[in-house]
């Protein structure tokens, strides 16, 4: 079994290829493979073929010269749920054959369909007008009626009458009917007019445009099978995808609807209300909501917040399925973002209040070969961000439409019930604090507001944020490694300098072996000679180049600003992944080291520290694990994998030693405190191992280093977030000109924002928020230039940590 993705493409380009010799002569398969993939008559030929073996019984064509291409080759199946939260639900939906199925091109639909000439000419006709139907119920007349609503808007009428001391009977009347009205215009703004025609045509459109710019899109047909299975449940299935592109929703509906499966509603910020596209999209599902509930007034807005809580009440009561964008926006560096809460706590709250007995969550990961809509350099380089317009939606779409994108995969995790997660995290919370009462499960939504401050409240909060985190998480681990997510990575994390295409070979394929190991899925297959040249030629020559010296194909990435930006998006998706092994080496890296020693107290400290100091970069461990237990666990299987340590047998005898020569020179008989010790592994190859670990986090260490050096202009003063930023981004190419910074891709909005939300976390920082502003200035303790440099200097000891100058 194969990777769709490249299976097709390389399977391809192996039957079409003129060249006889595809190993030697790499760039001319490599432009016949773009060729033909742009050639329509091409594409034509394989979908012919794709029916003929359909009808045998294959989805492709597998020739016998080449045989990696069986469909019986396994690969790892990820995505299954929690095995500590949702034990039961983990049992559910899946059958023996679930992991065993090859991938699938969705856009390949057709091959499905027998015989019969109409059929097969008007396929894609054919394939819509075959799907089930849905009713979708409008529900956006009835929230007016709703107690809820009816309530916010007696509250605020009430609140508005007393701001403006009169008593008169009839101002708060007139009062009320303009909250009405407004309530009225929200429910419009909001609602969504999600119609099967309208999803049919789509779909219909889709087939003939999807192909225009895309190879593949890959799925898993275990993945849909528990998808089907979890819909004939009648619960409301909840899809929580990570956020990277526009295409991510359209093609999350697409391929549920073409799988009989059905398509959500999905909560859509109000920027995307824009003409035309703002009806479309509400016809095919959105609803619209604020990016940002902000306060009216220096007030909650509790007449929008009883709108949102009540509409989505009564689409989920109606049978409706949810879909929520988790992060709350595209992700801008690659790396998942950390959740938002509202609209997930709606959801919760609403199986909590009883209006659904139960949901399923689904996670949903997708990845693409190449980023479609933007890149975000400038964003990240500190220009501010623009609305989208109609102008701009035509003239991407256009753009789009005349590019060619690779593939993308979409990962749908198993979906587990929310009543199983929230009984569990409600045990696990009697068992480590049973003091609190824990009422999660029966609260009542009289006493429970969502936006109240009460204890359950209090509970409430941790327990949306507990199940965001686990979502995010899960999403991150089951996103499938594309070719030039490996690609990028390698170079900006091992060879920046530049490295021949024959090394990068052997370092691309024990890169995979590495992802197996630790249960990733790869995006691409064949290869890795022909995987390299593909991903080079996707990320095209402003990012990487390739040259021939000394005779030798040799590639290097292109590490500079602003195309560096770029890169370290492609290659930030395997930064999440390495990132804990990263945080070992950094902390083994500042550790105190005797007789090539280091004591696991030490070496976990320092970890913890980094764990804290990027608690808003990568989520480290699931909610319902323990971050120092995943740690020693990622220690050990370093031992294994990198072999940076030596095995426990001979840091044991190590510890027994110098034990006994520790009772030799103490005269007091009392006996040390067990200290587990690590022997580190001298090797040359282990310890460039833990460089490049090393490495691998340092770009965000420098970010962070640089925006705690310059909280120096903050002493005795504020500034405002736009103007602290745009400091420290000036310092960091201050400090790139003159060599003191390594990495280019330090020099981003994103992590800089994420500092200062540190640093406040820290209690260094205070920040106060009026509207969009953010005004910040330092603590009164710190607010001096001494304090500032010892805080600096406890974040920039990583960047000089003993092992990695030597
Ligand atoms: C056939 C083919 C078809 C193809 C064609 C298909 C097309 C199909 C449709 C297209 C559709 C487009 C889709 C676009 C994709 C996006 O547009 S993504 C962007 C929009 N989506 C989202 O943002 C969703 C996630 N965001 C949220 O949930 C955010 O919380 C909200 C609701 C936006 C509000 O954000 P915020 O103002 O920053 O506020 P936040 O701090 O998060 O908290 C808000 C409230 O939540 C509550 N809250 C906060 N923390 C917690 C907590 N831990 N627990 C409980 N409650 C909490 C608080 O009570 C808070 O209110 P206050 O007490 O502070 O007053």
């Amino acid at each position: 079994m194969v990777d769709f993705l490249t299976s097709r493409t390389f399977a391809s380009y192996t039957n079409y290829a003129p060249s006889t010799n595809q190993q030697n002569n790499t760039l001319a398969s490599l432009a016949t493979l773009k060729r033909y993939s742009q050639d329509q008559k091409y594409r034509k030929q394989l979908t012919r073929e794709a029916d003929a073996n359909a009808r045998d019984g294959l989805l492709f064509n597998v020739k016998e010269s080449v045989p990696e291409l069986r469909m019986t080759e396994r690969r790892t199946f990820m995505g299954l749920c929690c095995q500590n939260c949702t034990f039961t639900s983990r049992e559910s939906l899946v059958k023996k054959t679930t992991e065993n199925l090859a991938l699938i091109n969705v856009l390949n639909h057709e091959v499905a369909f027998k015989s019969g000439f109409l059929s097969r000419t008007f396929s894609h006709v054919f394939q819509v007008s075959q799907l089930k139907r849905y009713a979708f119920p409008q529900v956006a007349n009835l929230v007016l009626r709703d107690d809820r609503v009816k309530k916010a808007v007696e509250r605020v009428a009430v609140q508005q009458l007393k701001d403006s001391d009169s008593t008169e009977d009839e101002f708060y009347q007139e009062l009320i009917k303009k909250n009405q009205a407004r309530a009225k215009k929200l429910v419009s703004d909001m609602r969504s007019t999600l119609s099967d025609f309208l999803l049919r045509f789509t779909s219909w459109i889709l087939y003939k445009l999807l192909p225009c710019f895309m190879n593949s899109v890959v799925v898993h047909p275990g993945q849909v099978d528990m998808l089907k299975q979890a819909s004939k449940t009648n619960l409301p299935l909840i899809f929580l995808p990570l956020h990277r592109s526009h295409l991510d929703y359209i093609l999350l509906s697409f391929i549920l609807l073409n799988n009989d499966i059905r398509s959500p509603l999905v909560a859509a910020g109000d920027n995307l209300r824009i003409p035309f596209f703002g009806s479309l999209l509400r016809g095919l599902g959105a609803f619209f909501i604020k990016r940002r509930i902000d306060p009216m007034m220096g007030r909650k807005d509790h007449v929008y917040k009883a709108v949102l809580h009540t509409y989505m009440n009564l689409c989920l009561r109606s049978g409706h399925n949810i879909e929520c964008f988790l992060e709350g926006g595209r992700t801008r560096t690659g790396k998942p973002c950390m959740p938002k809460y509202g609209v997930l706590s709606v959801i919760v709250e609403t199986f909590m209040d009883g209006t659904i007995e139960d949901a399923l969550l689904v996670p949903v990961s997708l990845n693409y070969e190449k980023l479609i809509d933007g890149n975000f350099i400038k964003e990240q380089l500190g220009e501010p961000k623009k609305m989208e317009t109609f102008g701009d939606a035509l003239k991407g779409i256009w753009h789009v439409l005349n590019s060619s994108y690779g593939s993308m995969r979409v990962d749908f995790n198993q979906p587990f019930s929310l009543r199983e997660l929230i009984k569990t995290f409600d045990q696990n919370n009697k068992i480590s604090n049973p003091n609190v009462s824990a009422r999660v499960l029966k609260s009542n939504p009289s006493t429970n507001s969502l936006y109240g401050t009460d204890v359950v409240s209090e509970e409430h909060k941790s327990l949306v944020e507990n199940i965001s985190k686990h979502v995010i998480y899960d999403c991150a681990q089951s996103t499938s490694v594309m070719s030039t997510n490996a690609l990028a990575f390698l170079l900006l994390s091992k060879f920046r300098q530049g490295i021949t295409l024959q090394k990068l070979v052997v370092a691309f394929e024990d890169l995979k072996k590495d992802l197996e190991l630790s249960r990733r899925d790869v995006g691409f297959s064949g290869d890795a000679v022909d995987v390299i040249n593909y991903a080079v030629e996707l990320l095209g020559p402003a990012l990487v180049k390739k040259e021939k010296l000394n005779g030798e194909d040799t590639i290097k990435p292109i590490a500079i600003l602003p195309n560096v930006i770029e890169l370290s998006y492609y290659s930030n998706s395997l930064v999440t992944h390495f990132a804990l092994e990263s945080v070992i080496a950094l902390a083994l890296s500042v550790a105190e080291i005797r007789l090539n020693t280091v004591s696991q107290d030490d070496l976990m400290e320092n970890a913890l520290e980094l764990c804290s100091f990027f608690q808003y970069e990568f989520l480290f461990c699931k909610p319902c694990q323990n971050l120092e237990m995943v740690i020693t666990s990622c220690i050990d299987d370093l031992i294994i994998r990198k072999e940076i340590f030596l095995p426990e047998a001979e840091s044991n005898e190590l510890v027994r030693r110098s034990r006994n020569i520790a009772r030799q020179f103490e005269d007091d008989d009392e006996e040390e405190p067990f200290q587990k010790l690590y022997k580190i592994n001298t090797s040359k190859e282990a310890m460039e191992n833990v460089k490049y670990m090393a490495h691998i986090l340092m770009p965000l260490i420098e970010a962070y280093a640089i925006t705690g050096f310059t909280l120096e202009t903050l002493v005795q003063r504020q500034l405002l977030e736009s103007e602290l930023v745009a400091s420290v981004l000036k310092e960091m190419k201050e400090q790139l000109a003159t060599g003191s910074l390594n990495y280019d891709e330090s020099v981003a909005v994103d992590p800089v924002k994420n500092a200062l939300k540190l640093y406040q976390k820290l209690g260094i920082l205070e920040c106060h928020q009026e509207g969009k502003l953010r005004l910040y200035y330092l603590k009164e303790a710190y607010d001096n230039s001494e304090s500032v440099k010892l805080f600096y200097n406890k974040v920039n000891k990583y960047r000089t940590g003993n092992l990695l100058i030597q």
